[in-house]
């Protein structure tokens, strides 16, 4: 595993209290800087919030108006920096080089077909173009749950002025891509994890492990989710489909929700041991409160033969393995899938158990 991995695998804080942007780590860990740019009221900080601070979307509505950039950290497998910045903002006022990001992404109401955001954000190409042409450029293209039928037309307009404007500034080199996205939906989730995969150096590794694990589980499909955000690290090669992620995505939500409810005495942080004497009145036995996520999960999807199960499994404090088995398979083979989850973060893909 790389350095980073292992980094994050060793200082992150558990779930429930990540949600907090440290700055105590923003100086230690070298972080991934991701801008986050639009008009004003396009949704950028709501999606920030969304994702990294577990607010509900419905209040995002109450969001203040934000009025100089803010800095968000997030630990997951490659640290985080998320600059949250004004509508007004421009290439000159940013105070940092774009060099200094890795991606950069663009937020439009999807209502908004006029010239102001377009412009902004072909400023932005275009400078990205001169400064940093490996920063990656993603387009949410957002709030598309409000409209139905004229959705996917005005998201090909959009498309269109970028290009057109791109093409008369000379500058339909640099590459960018466009996501539909909406905080009420998952596809929010979705296109950011799209992102994130564009930034995990050990995308590929992870890849391949997912792919043992499939292989020799016989899953159709795994996730390796990082469980705070619900953002998917990686996934194995066969296809995404988005219901399947979706599933997972509220699986997860469900065991977030309800899973510092689930405290047995092995989920504590030490376990306790039986007292081999009777402990004295005045120094009982430590009561551990630090609450402990249980550590894995299944849910039978359609219990009709063959069956599919939906399993998850904690593999460090913050990543979790989510997976489709078929049911059969996790009913009388489930030590031997649970032996290839415990060896899953700790060996190459070559050690795996079948
Ligand atoms: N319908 C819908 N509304 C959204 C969505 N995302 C954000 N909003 C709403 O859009 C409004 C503006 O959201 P903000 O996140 O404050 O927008 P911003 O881009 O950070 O705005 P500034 O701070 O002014 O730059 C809020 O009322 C949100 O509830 C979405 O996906 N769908």
């Amino acid at each position: 595993m790389t350095g980073q991995t292992s980094n994050y695998g060793a200082t992150s804080a558990p779930p429930h209290q990540r949600t907090q942007s440290s700055t105590s780590s923003t100086k230690a860990v070298a972080r991934t800087k991701i801008l986050l740019l639009g008009q004003r009221r396009s949704g950028k900080t709501s999606i920030k919030e969304v994702l990294f601070n577990g607010l509900p979307p419905k209040q995002t509505f109450f969001l203040e108006t934000t009025m100089r950039i803010v800095k968000h950290t997030y630990d997951t497998v490659t640290p985080l920096e998320i600059w949250d910045c004004p509508g007004n903002i421009t290439v000159d006022t940013l105070g940092a080089p774009l060099s200094q990001f890795s991606a950069l992404i663009f937020v439009i109401d999807i209502r908004d077909l006029y010239k102001q955001p377009i412009s902004k954000l072909v400023e932005f190409i275009i400078a990205a173009y001169h400064d940093n042409p490996q920063l990656l450029v993603e387009v949410f293209v957002h709030k598309a749950e409000k409209l139905q039928d004229e959705k996917i037309e005005n998201f090909r307009q959009i498309q269109e002025r970028v290009q057109d404007h791109l093409v008369e500034r000379e500058c339909e080199q640099m590459p960018y891509n466009f996501h539909l996205t909406s905080v009420y939906d998952h596809s929010l989730h979705e296109a950011f994890s799209k992102v994130l995969h564009k930034l995990v150096h050990s995308l590929p590794f992870f890849e391949d492990l997912l792919n043992v694990f499939c292989a020799n589980s016989q899953s159709p499909k795994a996730f390796l989710f990082d469980v705070a955000s619900r953002l998917y690290v990686a996934t194995d090669a066969s296809p995404v489909d988005s219901a399947t992620h979706n599933l997972c995505c509220d699986y997860l939500s469900m065991l977030n929700a309800f899973g510092p409810l689930y405290r047995t005495p092995t989920s504590r942080a030490t376990r306790l041991r039986m007292p081999t004497a009777e402990p004295p009145p005045d120094n009982p036995l430590p009561v551990q409160t630090k609450d402990r996520f249980y550590p894995s999960a299944a849910a039978t999807l359609h219990s009709s033969a063959p069956g599919t199960t939906l399993t998850y499994h904690l593999i460090t404090p913050h990543l979790a393995l989510l997976a489709l088995v078929p049911t059969g398979v996790y009913e009388g083979r489930r030590g031997l899938l649970e032996y290839n989850v415990v060896f899953f973060p700790r060996r190459g893909a070559g050690d795996m158990c079948s």
